[in-house]
């Protein structure tokens, strides 16, 4: 299917070519099954919407089950195909994501942040909310997700020296992500973020609690309505508004989730450091004397000599926090499973092959 010929309904939900294949490789028959996209997420059921519209729908027990096995489940943004034929009509399957964004919790499990999702813009007051730190945490866990990071420094008018903290936070990010300030309550959002959101894509809002996501997606809608509330004065954190994470269509043709502001950040543990937030580090460390140099107190370390010291402590902590990760025992027992299932593969593959001979 070209994709001058993608249903236009879906495609305004971002439903792209790639969809078309994956819903297509499913081979159902008859015309009880639907795509739709997940737009809400709740304990127990879901809402998803056609193009048309939205239902409250929950999953069929065999996919519940399948994603269950596969430590799995939907989060907003998942495209998945709904049943008709049943009463009330259940999600029956779940297309393969583009992306999905998902941080570690502190039992070692995962939570799914967003599926499908080509845009995060990282939302950080320059208040007190200010934190290079959690904005690395941030960067690596999108990028490696997939995500291209857009950085979004909202209350300027709280801060002194605004062009300071551009600067600062443009090294750490790198030239080739966007970083911007903007006071969203009155900045033109949909014109600084043009560039972000073309028809089909789907961006998802991340940052704190209070930081101004809410009064940006207010603007993208182009509503006037203000769901957000004054902040307190002397209080940086204003008062919650988002309860649920939901995706809405912008006018424009682009989809944004709304996130509830995360308390804290983990790495889920898939993440690469190097490849995926320090991209200066391993330009150095190629320069280091030893090729298996730790950058710790190895002669000729071109890191530790080549780095700001903030910026070598920060790479230390998020490196040594993946390795204590994978050490875990639930990820060891999640490998050891993986290994398996690939051992397994690999012979039910040989079996057949040798029959074939
Ligand atoms: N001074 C100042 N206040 C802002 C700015 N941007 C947003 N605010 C205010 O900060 C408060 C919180 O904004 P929200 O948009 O609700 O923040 P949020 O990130 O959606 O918060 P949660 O829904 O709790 O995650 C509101 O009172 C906004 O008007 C800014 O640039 N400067
Ligand atoms: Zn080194």
């Amino acid at each position: 299917m070209s994709s001058n010929r993608l249903p236009p309904a879906l495609a305004a939900l971002g439903w792209t070519e790639r969809c078309s294949r994956e819903f297509a490789a499913l081979d159902l028959r008859g015309d009880a099954f639907a795509p739709a996209r997940v737009v809400e997420q709740h304990r127990h059921h879901f809402v998803v919407h056609d193009g048309l519209e939205t239902a409250s729908v929950e999953m069929n027990p065999a996919l519940l089950q399948s994603l269950r096995q596969q430590d799995d489940g939907l989060s907003v943004g998942d495209w998945v195909v709904l049943d008709r034929s049943s009463d009330p009509q259940r999600i029956a399957h779940c297309l393969p994501r583009s992306s999905l964004l998902v941080r570690g919790m502190a039992d070692g499990s995962r939570q799914r942040i967003v599926a499908n999702a080509d845009c995060a813009l990282l939302v950080m007051g320059l208040d007190g909310d200010y934190s290079p730190n959690r904005l690395e945490r941030y960067l690596l866990t999108v990028r490696s997700a997939g995500l291209m990071p857009v950085v979004l420094l909202t209350k300027p008018d709280r801060c002194e020296d605004v062009d300071a903290r551009i600067e600062e936070i443009q090294r750490l990010a790198g030239p080739a992500t966007p970083v911007h300030a903007l006071d969203p309550r009155h900045d033109d959002v949909p014109g600084r973020l043009a560039p972000y959101r073309s028809p089909g894509t789907t961006l998802v809002l991340l940052g704190s609690s209070g930081v101004g996501k809410s009064t940006c997606m207010n603007a993208l809608l182009g509503v006037s309505v203000q769901k957000t509330q004054a902040t307190r004065e002397g209080d940086d954190t204003g008062k919650h508004t988002t309860t649920v994470r939901s995706l809405r269509q912008l006018p424009g043709g682009a989809c944004l989730i709304d996130t509830p502001g995360l308390r804290e950040l983990r790495l889920a543990g898939r993440e690469s450091v190097e490849k995926d937030a320090f991209d200066d580090v391993a330009a150095l460390a190629a320069q280091c004397r030893y090729s298996d140099c730790a950058h710790e107190r190895e002669p000729g370390c071109a890191v530790v000599a080549g780095l700001p010291a903030e910026r070598l402590a920060s790479y230390r902590k998020l490196r040594d926090e993946l390795t204590a990760l994978a050490r875990s025992p639930r990820q060891m027992a999640e490998r050891k499973q993986q290994d398996k299932q690939v051992h397994q593969a690999q012979k039910r593959f040989r079996r057949e092959h040798d029959k074939r001979r």
